[in-house]
């Protein structure tokens, strides 16, 4: 047993001291010490209620005949990070949870690990983690919220409709009394925010790529098939570690492909670009954006959920979940039915009697929602190596756009801009020094964007960055544009009134000027100062990657 190295013998006295310390017995010493990293807190809504996950999880470890080794991680909410200073602090907070999984399990010898996580960065980070340990390991995640219902009007409302309504009240579409109403009823229980955004996206890609059992990334948060599935997942843990299953047999080659499908027949969050290539690059594997291209081509869009459709997560969950959609594609040959997960078993044999239940929420193959997958990679002079959008969440009239650039240095700039209405049709809105280094930390933008929408200009308006978009943006938001401005890409040369066209359907972004001019201001370009000159964000400015492979530290 792994953890031999910090119990068995004389000279582990000490150690099993230590535990004794703790209450553990010399029953519990002996067996397989398991790592449950707990990201409970009391700040993301999504993780209040994480505390009885992780009891669920211990008591199915124990019932298993393992010992649950309990630690806490951070996590941000993105939400209450919006908008400020604070969300130049959330990306990178994903490499400080990997790194602090690695030091936890590393020092205390665990045997394998399960994670229990939920929100925007936790679940990538875990998922890091447990490709660079390679200790066998599950995640499982707090499930989602469910939808808000509107108090007077019929309709459902999420988070997202929270933050498109001040749009609204700005541009007096809307009452403050009503904003209100929406404030109130937006986010009903606890849980990750309802809709295909960041989380949701995420946790239901664990469980595309093998990481999470049946049920992780669509059981609401306030079910006690949540219970029961973390309970779950502590025993199944200790059948992973009795067969030595660890992640490297589980996020192979294949298992990325999966995730990807699933991604583009989901319609997720532009995050999970970073995540998956960053996830990929832990687990030895290689990711680029092209490739994306090709998944999203071959893959419809199947499900018409938040922020793009009508749907939220707790209709997918009713409609099969993500073990139908996986059936949807295979039914086509667009999965590897050969990958093994955290099951024990390969994806053919979980989804064997899956059937859907509800073809208008996840719909068959031949009559989708859209033809292509949810996301596209633009490339052109503005974007030499890339940029992302939600490409299912456009509306038709944006897809092919050109018009003059309106420049800004910061989000904070251009949110003021757009609130003050000094925004027209057919703008290009340009904000940059917003990227992983020169931001920095990739700041999210939902204010912008939701402004925007609900003021009724998302058929109008574009908006680009070397910034980053929660997966609650919709509209023509073109995100992770690399090189970005601090690193010395175009974009940085863009002055106001240049002309842009982006065409989302030929996968490309291009300033209409000459490579010579754009030569000539690129030799005259010199780094603005950094922002921030202390601290963790100091230091991942000097190290971070592009946003086109990951926005990851090296
Ligand atoms: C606040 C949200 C909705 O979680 C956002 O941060 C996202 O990325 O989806
Ligand atoms: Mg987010």
């Amino acid at each position: 047993m792994k953890s031999d190295i910090i119990k068995k013998g004389i000279e582990r006295a000490p150690h099993r001291s230590l535990f004794k310390a703790m209450g553990y017995t010399d029953a519990e010493i002996h067996r397989p010490l398991i790592g449950i990293a707990n990201s409970a807190n009391s700040i993301i809504p999504g993780h209040v209620h994480l505390d009885k996950i992780t009891e669920a999880v211990k008591a199915g470890v124990y019932m298993a005949g393992g010992t649950p080794i309990e630690f806490g991680v951070i996590g941000v909410c993105d939400g209450i990070a919006m908008n400020h200073i604070g969300m130049k602090y959330s990306l990178g907070s994903r490499e400080i949870i990997a790194d602090s999984i690695e030091v936890m399990a590393t020092a205390h010898a665990f045997d394998a690990m399960v994670m229990v996580t939920n929100c925007d960065k936790i679940v990538p980070g875990m998922l890091m983690a447990a490709a660079r340990l390679n200790l066998p390991s599950i995640v499982i995640s707090g499930g989602p919220m469910l939808a808000g219902l509107h108090p007077k009007k019929t309709g459902k409302v999420d988070l997202i409709s929270v933050f498109e309504a001040v749009g609204a009240v700005l541009s007096d579409k809307m009452t403050e009394d009503e904003l209100s109403d929406i404030e109130d009823s937006g986010c009903p229980t606890c849980g990750s925010c309802s809709g295909m955004f960041t989380a949701n996206s995420m946790n239901c890609l664990t469980e595309a790529i093998g990481m999470g059992l049946p049920g992780n990334g669509t059981i609401p948060a306030v079910m006690s098939a949540r219970i029961r599935l973390a309970k779950e997942a502590g025993m199944k843990i200790m059948d992973l570690w009795e067969k030595d299953i660890t992640p490297s047999k589980i996020m192979t080659q294949a298992a990325f492909e999966n995730a990807l499908a699933v991604d583009m027949a989901l319609g997720c969050s532009t995050n999970t670009v970073l995540h998956l290539t960053a996830i990929a690059k832990e687990a030895g594997i290689s990711m680029d954006l092209n490739h994306i291209n090709k998944v999203s081509s071959i893959t419809p869009h199947l499900c018409s959920l938040s922020p793009g459709g009508k749907d939220h997560i707790e209709d997918l969950n009713r409609a099969g979940g993500i073990q139908a959609v996986i059936k949807e594609l295979a039914q086509a040959g667009k999965i590897n039915l050969e990958c093994l997960t955290v099951t024990g078993k390969k994806i053919g044999e979980n989804i064997k009697n899956i059937q859907v239940l509800d073809r208008d929420v996840i719909r068959p193959l031949d009559n989708p929602y859209h033809k292509q997958g949810g996301l596209a990679v633009l490339f052109g002079n503005l974007a030499p190596e890339g940029c992302v959008v939600k490409q299912s969440a456009v509306c038709p009239e944006m897809m092919q756009h050109k018009g003059p650039a309106r420049v800004f240095e910061s989000e904070e700039q251009a949110s003021k801009a757009i609130m003050d209405n000094q925004i027209n049709k057919g703008d290009v809105i340009v904000i940059r020094y917003e990227g992983p280094m020169g931001g920095p930390g990739m700041r999210e933008m939902l204010t912008p964007t939701s402004a925007i929408a609900g003021m009724k200009l998302d058929a109008h308006v574009a908006l680009l960055t070397d910034g980053r978009f929660s997966g609650g943006t919709r509209g023509a938001s073109i995100g992770h544009i690399s090189p970005e401005a601090m690193q010395g890409g175009p974009i940085a040369i863009v002055q106001e009134g240049d002309i842009i066209e982006i065409d989302i359907p030929g996968k490309t972004i291009n300033l209409s000027l000459d490579q010579n001019e754009i030569n000539s201001r690129l030799s005259g370009w010199k780094p603005p100062e950094p922002k921030i000159t202390k601290g963790y964000m100091a230091r991942y400015a000097k190290n971070v990657s592009s946003a086109s492979k990951g926005a990851v530290v090296n």
